[in-house]
C-alpha cells in the first residue's frame, strides 16, 4: 500500500462518497486538500474553522473508519486551516488543529474482553476499556435531547410517551415503545432523547442505543467467534435498550430469534425497550409473527411530517443554538420549500451557511433559492420498497400482490427481478431485507436478480426500454 497522501486521501474519498449524500460530499469533502502523510498522520487542508468544526462534529466516525482502513489503527488526522487575511495582497496564513477526536481514532478497539466482578469475561464492542465495573457507553449523541426536539402536532404522542418512559423506564404501559415514521422525521433523535433523559435521572441504569444493522453485525461476529452466549448475556444486562431501524431485521431469521430471546428476558425483568421503525408493526414484512406480536404489546406512536410552524421552529432553534443570524424571510423560504424531511431541512440550512462562508456572500433569499434548487435537483427522493414494487406492478398492469405469489411465471419473475433491482439501487435496504419484502426470497435471489437485470439491460433492447421507463416513473 502506498503511503502517498494523495493516494491515501483519494482512496478514503472513494469510500466516503459511497457513504454520504452527493450534496454533502460536494460541500464537505471536495474542497479538502490533502497536504502530507507522516507517521500515519494525515494532514488535510480545509477552507475555514467552521468547516473543520463541522467535519469533526458530523463526519469524524466516517473519517476514522476510512482512515484506519487505509493507514492502520494508529491513524491520526491533522487539519490545516487557511485563514483569510484582511490585507488583500498579503499571503493567507495557516492554523493547525489536531482532530479533537484523535483519541477516537486510536481507541475504541472492538471486542474488548471485560471482567465483571467474578463473572466470566464478556466480549462486547461498547465496553469502555480498562474499567472493572460494568460500564456501557450508551452510544448517545449529546445533542439529541428532549429540549432540542421541537414539539408539534406531528410528534406530540410519540414525544410525550417517550418522556413518560424516560421518567419511569420499564414502569409504564409503554413497553415496548415503538416509534415509527418516514426517514428524517426524528426517530433516532427521539429514541436517543429518552436514553439521555434516563441517564440524567438514573445515572446507574445501563442504557444502550444500537442500530439494527450494528446489532446484526455484532451478532454475526459473535456467532463466528463462538460467543453467542456472551452476546446474549451482554444484551440481557441492559436496563434501557433502544433499537433503531428494526425493519432492518427483515429476512434475518437467526438475528430475529436472538432478539426475541433478548426482548423476552428484558421485558420479563421489567426493563425498558424502545424500538424505531420506518413502518408500523402491521406493515413490517419478513419478520417473525411472534416478534411482531411483541412489538405491539406496548404503545406504537408515529412521527408525521412537521407542519410549517414546526419547521420554522426547528430552523430557528438550530440557528439560535449555533449562534447564526439568518433573517426570518430566508428561514421562511427554506421552511416553505423543504417540507418532508427534517434532515433535509437542517442540511439545507447548513449548506446555505457553508456556501455563504466559502463564497463570502450574505445569506439572502437569492442564495437560499439557488441552494434549495440545487438540493431539490440533486437529492434523490428516498423511495420505499413498497413504492418501487407498486410502480413496477403498475407498469406491467398487475396487482402488487402478484410479486408475493409462489410462481415461476416468466412475467412475474421478471417484475419481481426489476422490483428487486430498483430496491437495491434506490434504497438503503440490505439484500436480505429486500428479498424478505419481495416474494419472501433470500439474499442470493436478490443478488441474482440484480445481475440478471444488469445483463439483460445490455443485451435485450426491449428489456432496456422497460428499465428506462420504470426508472423515469420512479424519478418523477
Ligand atoms: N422535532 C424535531 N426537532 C428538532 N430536530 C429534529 C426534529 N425531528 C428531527 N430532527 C432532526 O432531524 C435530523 C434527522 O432526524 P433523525 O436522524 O432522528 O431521523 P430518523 O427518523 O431517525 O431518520 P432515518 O430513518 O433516516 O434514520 C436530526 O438531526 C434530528 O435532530
Amino acid at each position: 500500500m502506498s503511503n502517498n497522501h494523495l493516494g491515501v486521501w483519494n482512496r478514503c474519498l472513494s469510500v466516503i462518497k459511497d457513504n454520504v449524500p452527493a450534496i454533502s460530499f460536494k460541500t464537505w469533502f471536495e474542497p479538502i486538500v490533502p497536504i502530507k502523510i507522516n507517521n500515519q498522520v494525515l494532514t488535510i487542508q480545509v477552507p475555514s474553522p467552521f468547516f473543520y468544526e463541522y467535519l469533526e462534529e458530523q463526519y469524524i466516525d466516517l473519517l476514522r473508519k476510512t482512515l484506519r482502513k487505509e493507514v492502520g489503527n494508529d491513524a491520526k488526522l491533522e487539519y490545516v486551516v487557511v485563514m483569510g487575511n484582511n490585507q488583500s495582497d498579503a499571503q493567507p496564513y495557516t492554523v493547525k488543529y489536531p482532530t479533537t477526536n484523535n483519541s477516537k481514532l486510536q481507541n475504541k478497539p472492538l471486542n474488548v474482553p471485560l471482567k465483571t466482578e467474578g463473572k466470566p469475561s464478556i466480549k462486547n464492542p461498547f465496553i469502555i476499556p480498562g474499567i472493572q465495573k460494568l460500564q456501557v457507553d450508551p452510544q448517545l449523541k449529546a445533542d439529541n435531547t428532549f429540549e432540542n426536539f421541537v414539539e408539534g402536532e406531528c410528534n406530540r404522542l410519540a414525544r410525550s410517551a417517550g418522556f413518560a418512559v424516560a421518567q419511569n423506564p420499564g414502569g409504564t404501559a409503554f413497553n415496548p415503545l415503538m416509534i415509527y415514521g418516514a426517514s428524517g422525521l426524528g426517530k433516532t433523535h427521539l429514541g436517543q432523547a429518552i436514553g439521555i433523559e434516563v441517564k440524567e435521572r438514573f445515572p446507574d441504569k445501563i442504557v444502550l442505543y444500537v442500530n439494527a444493522n450494528k446489532f446484526q453485525t455484532q451478532f454475526t461476529e459473535a456467532v463466528r467467534n463462538n460467543n453467542r452466549n456472551d452476546f446474549l448475556h451482554f444484551y440481557q444486562m441492559i436496563d434501557v435498550l433502544i433499537l433503531d431501524d428494526v425493519q432492518e431485521f427483515a429476512g434475518k431469521e437467526k438475528t430475529q430469534e436472538t432478539f426475541f430471546h433478548i426482548f423476552n428476558h428484558l421485558h420479563q425483568s421489567g426493563k425498558q425497550l424502545i424500538l424505531t421503525s420506518d413502518k408500523p408493526p402491521i406493515e413490517l414484512k419478513g419478520m417473525e409473527q411472534r416478534l411482531l406480536s411483541r412489538f405491539k404489546w406496548g404503545l406504537t406512536a408515529d412521527l408525521q411530517v412537521p407542519d410549517f410552524e414546526t419547521r420554522m421552529e426547528i430552523l430557528k432553534r438550530k440557528t439560535y443554538k449555533d449562534g447564526i443570524e439568518i433573517s426570518e424571510e430566508v428561514l421562511e423560504y427554506v421552511a416553505s420549500h423543504i417540507g418532508n424531511n427534517v434532515r433535509e431541512l437542517e442540511g439545507a440550512l447548513v449548506s446555505l451557511l457553508a456556501q455563504s462562508t466559502l463564497n463570502r456572500k450574505e445569506v439572502t433569499i437569492e442564495l437560499a433559492s439557488e441552494m434549495v434548487n440545487k438540493l431539490v435537483k440533486s437529492s434523490k427522493r428516498e423511495l420505499s420498497i413498497d413504492y418501487i414494487s407498486k410502480v413496477v406492478c403498475d407498469y406491467f398492469n398487475m396487482p402488487v400482490d402478484t410479486l408475493q405469489a409462489r410462481t415461476r411465471k416468466r412475467e412475474i419473475v421478471q417484475a419481481r427481478q426489476l422490483a428487486m433491482y430498483f430496491s437495491k439501487s434506490l434504497t438503503k435496504s440490505s439484500l436480505a431485507s429486500i428479498g424478505a419484502q419481495i416474494g419472501k426470497k433470500d439474499h442470493a435471489t436478490v443478488l441474482h436478480a440484480c445481475k440478471t437485470v444488469n445483463n439483460l439491460k445490455d443485451t435485450d433492447k426491449n428489456f432496456r426500454v422497460f428499465v428506462d421507463e420504470i426508472e423515469k416513473k420512479l424519478n418523477m
